[in-house]
């Protein structure tokens, strides 16, 4: 016996990712519904060997259904996922809507699976952003061993977390270089993206950091421990998919990098791949499609006492959303449901 699994956002970047990967890991289904918006009825989406039908998610009934993985932003969801969980239905959730919700678990299972068990206070859990995600996966192994007290990242961020319109952005304005007669102006960034770089991500907030900064700092907090120091610098880069972060890590004990090394080669969903010679790392095109956070550049900051440095990079959509989601999914059925 398997669940019935409601995909929200089923046309969308990370949808789609959903369905690939529900697919890809063999997560037992028994029925699976496709949902979007109204203007993408009867869009077909592929799910493995299979091409599902999308249906309106305004329409939907949600009775009878196990897990709906949702992904379709803030606005729609604070209408539906309530919903959906008022039905019975569990919502793993990918927009920021409920991540700071003190009744709503936010969970990254490598780093703090034990949390999805408060799932039941709202029948939601939330999913953490994607620079987040794959930066915390790094850290916690290091944490457990040498206790973290502050962390100094900046990201390197893909146009796919900006959804299917950042990616269609940079591959028009890219064209439009070459081809000035098609003038492409920014819009979904706030300048242009081609051959270039943009120190913003999501809005501004009162003390000049933008929100997704925010997010980096009360996520890792939320998920890890409210003791770690997080100072952020979000960019976003002209690659389509995968974040890359370079992260400076200052620990409370002495931590060698040979041992942060081996600990990493350990961890779980982590691949090292950190060879002293030219080519000897990963870069965001080799992680795509990938389940793994690579990371790379392990070093020793001798600036500082104990501290190390590093390079992390991930698929944003796989597992900066969608993988993340199923494997939350993994966790309640294996952990909680118990259908499977
Ligand atoms: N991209 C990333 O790296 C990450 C994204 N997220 C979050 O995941 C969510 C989706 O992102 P992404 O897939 O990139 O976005 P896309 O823009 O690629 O896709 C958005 C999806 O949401 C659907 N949608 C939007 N509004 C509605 C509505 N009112 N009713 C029904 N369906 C609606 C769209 O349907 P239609 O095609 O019909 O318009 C589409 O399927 C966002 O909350 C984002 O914050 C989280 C972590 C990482
Ligand atoms: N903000 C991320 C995508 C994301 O995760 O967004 P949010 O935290 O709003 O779900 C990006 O643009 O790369």
């Amino acid at each position: 016996m398997g669940y019935n699994v409601v995909v929200v956002g089923a046309t969308g970047n990370v949808g789609r990712e959903m369905l690939n990967i529900l697919s890809e890991r063999g997560f037992p289904v028994d029925k699976i519904a496709a949902l979007a918006s109204r203007k993408s009825l009867g869009t077909e989406v592929s799910f493995g060997d299979k091409t599902l039908t999308t249906g309106d998610l305004e329409q939907f009934d949600f009775t009878g259904w196990d897990i709906a993985l949702f992904a379709v932003g803030s606005d729609a969801t604070k209408i539906y996922a309530p919903r959906a969980a008022k039905a019975g239905c569990v919502v793993i959730d990918n927009s920021s809507l409920y991540r700071y919700d003190p009744q709503v678990p936010l969970i990254v299972p490598e780093v703090n699976a034990d949390a999805i068990i408060g799932y039941s206070a709202k029948n939601i859990i939330a999913n953490p952003n994607c620079s987040t995600a794959q930066m915390v996966v790094a850290l916690k192994p290091l944490h457990d061993r040498a206790r973290i007290k502050r962390v100094v990242v900046s990201t390197y961020q893909s146009v796919s977390g900006a959804g299917k319109d950042g990616m269609d952005e940079l591959w028009d304005q890219t064209k439009s270089i070459y081809n000035p007669v098609d003038d492409v102006p920014p819009s979904k960034f706030q300048k242009q993206i081609a051959f270039n770089v943009i120190p913003q991500i999501d809005v501004f907030l009162e003390d000049g950091s933008t929100k997704e900064e925010w997010k980096m700092v009360a996520e890792t907090k939320k998920i890890m421990d409210p003791s770690i120091k997080v100072t952020a610098t979000c960019v976003r880069v002209p690659v389509f998919v995968g974040h890359s972060e370079a992260i400076n890590i200052e620990f409370e004990d002495h931590l060698d990098e040979e041992e942060a090394r081996d600990i990493l080669r350990e961890a779980p969903g982590i691949m090292v791949v950190d060879k002293r010679e030219p080519g000897g790392y990963t870069t965001p095109i080799e992680c795509v499609g990938d389940y793994a956070t690579f990371v790379s550049r392990i070093r020793q900051d001798s600036t500082i006492d104990n501290g190390i440095n590093l390079w992390c990079v991930s698929d944003n959509l796989r597992k900066g959303a969608a993988l993340n989601a199923v494997q939350i999914a993994e966790t309640l059925g294996n952990r909680v449901l118990k259908k499977g």
